[in-house]
This record gives C-alpha cells, structure tokens and sequence, in this order.
C-alpha cells in the first residue's frame, strides 16, 4: 500500500496514543513531530530541550560539565517548566525563560555532556515518563532513547533519518547561514557520534519504522510519519 493510500485511512483512536520519535540531529524530529502533534491533537515533548536545560543550567551556575555526580545533582534539583502544547514553544529552567538560550551553538557544543552521564539520563528519563503520564498518554515525544527507554511500549514507534548531507544542509539553513561546515559538523555529526555512545538512535529495535526524509520536503515528511502512526496504530488494534 503506498504512503497517500495508507494516509486515507482512519487512525482507530484508542484510549491512548504515544508516538515515539527518535532519530540523528538535524533529521528533523523536533519539527516534524510538533506538526504531527498539531494534525493528530496531541501533546508535544521535545526530550532534548531537557538535556539542553540540565546543560544551560550548568553552565550559568559554573557547574563542571565533567563532574558526574555535579551534573546528576543539577538534573535532580532543577525545576523545569515546558510548552507541551505544539503550537507554543517556552523552557523555563528554575523559572529563567531559557527557549532561544538552549538553542545557542555553546548549548549544543556542551550539551553531550549531559546526555552520556548516566545519573543524569536515569532522572530526565524519569521526568519524562511522569509528563507523558500526566498528559493522558495522548502525546508525541521525540529525542534519542524514546522507543527503546521512555516509551517502549508506545502505540507508534519510528525512527526519522536523512542523510548526513540533508542533516547538515538542514541545519546549516536552520542557523541562517551564521555557522562554518567545520562548526556544523562539530555540531551534528560529532554529538552523534558522542550521544550514540550510550544510546542507539540510528538504528531502528524490533518493532520500530523507519521514515528517511533525505528525498522529502517538510511537508512529505510530516504525510509519511502520519502513514506511519496509522498503520501502527491500526496493526496494533483488533479490526
Ligand atoms: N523533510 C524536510 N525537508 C526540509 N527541511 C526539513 C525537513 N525536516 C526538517 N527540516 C528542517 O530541518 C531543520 C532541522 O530540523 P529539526 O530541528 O526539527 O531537527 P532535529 O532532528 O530535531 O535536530 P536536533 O536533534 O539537533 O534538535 C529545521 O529547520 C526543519 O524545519
Ligand atoms: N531523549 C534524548 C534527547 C536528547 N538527547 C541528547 C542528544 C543531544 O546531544 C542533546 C540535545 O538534543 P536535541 O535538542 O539536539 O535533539 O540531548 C538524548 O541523549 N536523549
């Protein structure tokens, strides 16, 4: 069945609907998945934006990003606020409004090293898990580990690729052009390779779909993740 027939059919709406997104940075995961939130009238949880406050946090109360248990200890004891409605977008990190600081290219130069300490993964996973719950299990969550980790048994599982090439194209447009190819590379490639050292997002577990965007537009994209979730959906529940 092609992409637009699969599109047509009704998605059998149960109770609950998590839709788990993974995927390499640039690939288009936080945008997509906030668009298919908007179309499918879900909640919205961008899980790198939480890593990305742990490491804005440490970085503005000079904690070393080094220290584990210093990291471990600012992942616990922060509180974080967040837009779970995809048509809004704020982060509050102890009540500081942090939404354009965490996308700044030092955040995303440092932010690996939240990510690979372990301390810190174990609490934002957990954090994760309570919003998803709180938010009825009607939600899309995107990050590295949401299939595998935070959402194993979500209804829709996929993981959403594009070739190094449309990643660092993405991004380079994304940062209007201000960053050098050897700084967009430090700062997709590298952290991939550094964040895949203690999760596996580029390859899709038993159960989970695959939508590589390198040859769609956003637009097409957004069509083959719906496909995606329909027929997720539909396979899981009884005709
Ligand atoms: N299929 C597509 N075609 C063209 N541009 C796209 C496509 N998908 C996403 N984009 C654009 O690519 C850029 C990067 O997307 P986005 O920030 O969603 O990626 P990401 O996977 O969440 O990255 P990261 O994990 O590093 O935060 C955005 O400007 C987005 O609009
Ligand atoms: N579930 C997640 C989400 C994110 N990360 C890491 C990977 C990145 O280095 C960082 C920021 O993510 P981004 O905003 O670029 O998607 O956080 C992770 O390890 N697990």
């Amino acid at each position: 069945m092609s992409i637009a027939e699969v599109a047509e059919q009704p998605i059998r709406l149960g109770k609950s609907l998590v839709v788990a997104v993974d995927g390499p940075s640039g690939s288009g995961k936080s945008s997509v998945s906030k668009a298919v939130a908007q179309r499918l009238g879900l909640a919205f949880l961008d899980t790198g934006a939480m890593y990305r406050s742990v490491a804005w946090h440490c970085i503005n109360a000079q904690i070393n990003l080094e220290d584990a248990v210093a990291v471990e200890a600012a992942a616990r004891t922060i509180k974080m606020e967040q837009s779970m409605v995809p048509e809004t977008e704020f982060f509050k990190v102890n009540g500081v409004n942090v939404t354009d600081a965490i996308r700044e290219p030092k955040i995303s130069a440092a932010v690996s090293s939240v990510a690979t300490t372990l301390g810190a993964r174990a609490e934002l996973v957990r954090r994760q898990q309570a919003l998803i719950a709180d938010h009825g299990h009607r939600i899309v969550v995107e990050g590295r580990d949401i299939t595998t980790v935070v959402a194993p048994l979500a209804e829709a599982r996929l993981i959403l690729t594009a070739s190094e090439e449309a990643r660092l194209r993405r991004r380079g447009l994304q940062l209007g052009g201000t960053q050098t190819a050897e700084q967009l590379a430090e700062q997709v490639l590298e952290r991939d390779a550094k964040d895949a050292t203690v999760v596996d997002f580029q390859r899709a577990a038993d159960g989970v779909y695959t939508v590589d965007s390198s040859d769609l537009d956003f637009e097409e994209t957004i069509n083959a993740v719906i496909a995606v979730v329909r027929r997720a959906v539909n396979a899981g529940q009884p005709a």
